[in-house]
């Protein structure tokens, strides 16, 4: 069935022809291996084993839980360069052999692989997804009974809005009634705002255990500031007699990461909190959800109690996860065209509301609990970060082309053809970081230091080469030591930005947590590394103590999710390769320019900017479809 270079493929030929691709770098060496150890722990070397082995998992080290054998390329199946390998069966007939391996079972059998339709999984993945759906349509499913006053509160609460339909009313009216509720929206489209007012609403009417996370120690940290902000506002907005000051004062404002709310036990990697176990609430809010990977929603849904409330705020349009799954754009796939509310949806609202919406949806799937805010408060409608990040997702290249021809001040671009653009990302990167430098030199508080210094970024596509995060590090190092701004002559020098790339629980540093060197007040010549808190507070951490870390000047995309800069510098490379390039797709960009508050600039090649924004990366994933299509 398989067929190497022209001629039938033995199991000898393809394992030295693995070997030669690894040597190649066009598979890595844990996917041979993996395949490798399959094939002697089920006594099936044939190359259709191995094959599928090596294919399932690769499609989970590019973050796919699964591998969907309808739309593999059967004449090239390894996607190779050049296409040495062929499957010479037509795809019924190759779903017929992938069943008849050992290794391979229907979902309630107990084998390593697991066939589900035209999808083949590890066990393990087809387990987070299975379960992750009943879960999530289960809760979906459940009605929760809601306040007497609602509609009062509901006035109350969105006193005579602007806005023709006023979607955060309706996000809010839709939720209350809901065990899962899942708010999305770009940025500055009002997902924190809405979601206060619905704990508001909910606290009304019974006392609450609410709980509020975040995948990251940053993005925890900017919830915390967000809803206190926004409890600040309605206090001075809010005007009813429904609503006491207190009330609002009473709702929580602090904020965790997902880890340490499920307890994550370095030591055996375990989390403490399990169906077993359960967290200890009534109402879990998750921020950034688009962060959140497959098997970590797994484990949250695990842990959460069976009456506890789940709210799921993020934007769908945002990279997904760094690991295996696209959780929350899975979750919101039904709904891309716009609400899917059913008739007994859109009565409630009605009700509660006085908004009418024609019924969308027999069959809603998620669509009764998905609330989507379109409108952004933060950007103008005609500022040029707004508009060029709508572009974007729209994929609309005229549009894109349309918005930077407009040369919004906003927005800048610096070409990448030659090596001066790079030279001119360094100078602006230099002129912007002299800001935290000088500050740090007429001895500023660290506070102040460390916001200077998070007013600007660059963000680079990939981590390697020239124009990723480590070569521009380099450069903006050696144009910073130049102009006399740092000393970097030692590993741990003043000035110098770090990016944690641990978790380090004792030191209650995470993952992505950045901080600044500095000199100690009264002595110049001991370092210590600042960190913001997520109460305010500034932790200081010797040197000497840091867990694995890397200088901070430019960092990827990946890991600015859940920060903002007032200006974002964009690093795109200006020659990529094929596989640098399939990375460069459309939520790279749009959350690159969605990280910028007040400036964007964009180092790239208009050629490579166009084609990124007509890239949408899928994920091969069966949720969408248990969530959307399946009983
Ligand atoms: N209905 C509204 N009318 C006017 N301003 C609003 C409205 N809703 C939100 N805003 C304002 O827009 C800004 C962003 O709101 P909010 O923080 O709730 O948005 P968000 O979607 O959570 O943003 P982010 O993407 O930063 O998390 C705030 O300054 C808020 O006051």
């Amino acid at each position: 069935m398989i067929e190497l270079s022209g001629k039938p493929c033995s199991s000898d030929a393809l394992k030295a022809q693995l070997k030669l691709w690894q040597s190649q770098g066009e598979l890595s060496a844990l996917d041979r291996h993996f395949a490798l150890q399959m094939a002697e722990l089920h006594s099936d070397d044939s190359p259709l084993m191995l094959l599928m082995c090596v294919l399932v998992s690769r499609q989970l080290s590019r973050q796919h839980p699964c591998l969907d054998l309808s739309a593999l390329m059967l004449g090239n199946p390894m996607g190779t360069r050049q296409a040495q390998l062929r499957i010479l069966a037509d795809y019924p007939a190759l779903l017929g052999a992938v069943a008849n391996l050992d290794a391979v079972g229907s979902p309630d059998e107990n084998k390593p692989l697991i066939l589900e339709g035209k999808r083949l999984y590890l066990k393990r993945y087809q387990g987070f997804e299975s379960r992750v759906a009943a879960r999530l349509n289960a809760m979906a499913g459940t009605e929760l009974s809601t306040h007497a006053h609602t509609a009062a509160l509901l006035e109350a609460l969105f006193p005579v809005g602007k806005e023709a339909i006023d979607w955060q009313k309706i996000a809010v009216a839709t939720a209350a009634g809901k065990q899962l509720t899942v708010i999305t929206g770009g940025p500055g489209t009002g997902k924190t705002t809405t979601v206060t007012k619905l704990l508001l609403l909910l606290s009304l009417s019974s006392s609450l255990n609410i709980r509020m996370v975040a995948p990251t120690g940053k993005a925890a940290a900017r919830l915390s500031e967000s809803i206190k902000a926004s409890k600040q506002r309605l206090t001075q907005e809010l005007n009813s007699p429904l609503i006491s000051q207190d009330a609002i004062a009473s709702l929580p404002e602090d904020a965790s990461t997902l880890h340490r709310l499920l307890g994550f036990q370095p030591g055996n990697h375990k989390f403490r909190h399990h169906r077993d176990n359960p967290l200890d609430l009534d109402l879990l809010l998750v921020d950034e959800a688009s962060m959140v990977d497959l098997p970590m929603m797994d484990r949250l849904l695990d842990a959460l109690p069976g009456h506890a409330r789940l709210i799921l705020l993020g934007d769908q349009d945002q990279l997904a996860s760094v690991e295996a799954g696209a959780v929350l754009a899975d979750i919101c796939e039904g709904a891309r065209q716009g609400y899917r509310y059913s008739a007994v949806q859109t009565a409630r609202i009605e009700g509660l509301t006085g908004t009418k919406l024609a019924p969308r949806a027999d069959a809603p799937g998620l669509g009764d609990n998905l609330c989507r805010l379109l409108h952004s408060h933060r950007f103008a409608e005609d500022a040029g970060i707004g508009q060029l990040a709508m572009a974007v997702n729209e994929g609309d290249k005229e549009k894109v082309a349309a918005v930077w021809q407009k040369n919004y001040a906003e927005l800048s671009w610096i070409p990448g053809d030659n090596s001066d653009g790079l030279a001119a990302l360094v100078q602006l990167a230099k002129s912007a970081y002299s800001e935290y430098l000088q500050a740090m030199k007429q001895q500023a508080e660290p506070k102040t230091i460390l916001q200077k210094y998070n007013e600007f970024r660059v963000l680079c596509a990939m981590k390697n080469g020239e124009y990723g995060v480590d070569g521009i590090n380099r450069a903006i190092t050696a144009a910073l030591a130049r102009a006399g701004l740092i000393e970097p002559s030692q590993e741990f020098y003043a000035g110098r930005p770090v990016m944690i790339q641990s978790n380090d629980y004792s030191l209650g540093l995470f993952n992505g947590d950045i901080g600044i060197l500095l000199p100690v007040e009264g002595d110049n010549q001991r370092l210590m590394t600042h960190f913001i808190q997520s109460d305010g507070q500034v932790l200081k951490v010797l040197p000497a103590r840091l867990p694995g870390h890397e200088t901070c000047y430019a960092m990827t995309v990946h890991k600015s999710q859940g920060s903002e800069f007032a200006s974002v510098a964009l690093s795109l490379p200006p020659q990529p390769t094929p596989s640098q390039q399939s990375l460069i797709g459309r939520e790279l960009i749009y959350t690159a320019i969605t990280r910028a508050k007040s400036k964007f600039t964009c180092l790239g090649t208009e050629a490579l900017f166009e084609a990124a924004t007509q890239r949408r990366t899928e994920r091969a994933s069966g949720l969408a479809d248990r969530l959307w299509h399946e009983d």
